[in-house]
């Protein structure tokens, strides 16, 4: 990976109460710039890996989580606020993730408002964003019943990017959409990274969603990394079953490779509204 990693984390270990073991010695890091994507069957263990590194989840004694040179895992509640601002999260269902009774407009203005933003300089921005990833201005005020999935996730995209956020855990972001819609998404993030050089972590069941967009790859089963690699090297040649397995079972591959930056102009945000 190029560039300082901006999260490393180490050792992280997490057991359910009354569960089994669910992560077991999970490390990572992220460089600025880049995008680390997490793979493996459902029940793998990669959405808690990614609740320890967002400290929704406390990982057992000596995992450690480093943001930007911080360790997060014992940073007291007010700090963690200021953290958060840059590392932000695009959840896997964009219905559930908002508040139904708020425009979208004024849910993604918030994001930015929590973070002591004024309410005209919130809105400002949130129009901007929204416009950034190809919402027109008037959906701003709509509810997001009044949304197709595709276009809320945008909105998802906007309200987490309102915050400039170094890092953005996407966790099964585009799960929930078509795979014409999914393509437009991965895209739409692909180009802002090539522009604004933030990092992601991508965590997918979806191998063909993490070939779209990941420059280095975990395979994670059973709550361990089993493989790890460049994204071209687990691709072209895995060196476990268990990953090819996964490959194989993998039956409509994207065709397209994240562009790299010179393949792509800033203009390109505004792809077409599905
Ligand atoms: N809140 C919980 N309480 C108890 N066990 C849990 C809880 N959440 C997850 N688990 C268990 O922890 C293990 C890892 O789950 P996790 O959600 O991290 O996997 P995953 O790879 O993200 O799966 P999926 O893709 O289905 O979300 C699984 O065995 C799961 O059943």
């Amino acid at each position: 990976m190029n560039g300082a990693p901006i999260l490393r984390a180490e050792h992280l270990s997490l057991r359910y109460p009354g569960g089994k073991q669910a992560v077991s010695d999970v490390s990572l890091s992220i460089s600025a710039g880049t995008t680390l994507g997490i793979v493996g069957e459902s029940g793998s263990g990669k959405s808690t890996t990614a609740k320890m590194i967002l400290r929704l989840l406390k990982p057992a004694a000596g995992g450690s989580v480093v943001f930007d040179g911080v360790e997060l895992t014992s940073l007291p509640q007010r700090s963690l606020k200021r953290i958060r601002r840059r590392l932000q999260v695009i959840p896997q269902n964009p219905q559930a993730s908002f508040n139904p009774r708020m425009t979208v407009g004024a849910s993604v203005a918030f994001n930015l408002r929590v973070h002591g933003a004024t309410r005209s300089v919130a809105w400002d921005r949130a129009a901007h964003m929204l416009d950034r990833v190809g919402i027109p201005a008037a959906y701003a005020h709509r509810f997001p019943r009044e949304l197709s999935g595709g276009q809320l996730q945008r909105c998802a995209i906007a309200r987490a990017l309102i915050t400039e956020p170094e890092l953005v855990v996407c966790d099964e972001a585009v799960s929930a959409l078509d795979k014409s819609v999914q393509a437009q998404v991965l895209n739409l993030l692909a180009h802002i990274q090539a522009e604004s050089g933030i990092a992601y972590l991508f965590v997918s069941h979806d191998l063909a969603v993490v070939e779209h967009v990941a420059d280095h790859v975990l395979v994670m089963q059973h709550g361990r990394v089993v493989e790890e690699g460049t994204a071209a090297q687990i691709w072209s040649a895995p060196s476990q079953p268990y990953t090819r397995s996964l490959l194989d079972a993998a039956p409509d591959r994207l065709l397209a490779r994240k562009p790299t930056p010179s393949t792509h102009a800033a203009t390109a945000w505004k792809a077409p509204l599905d």
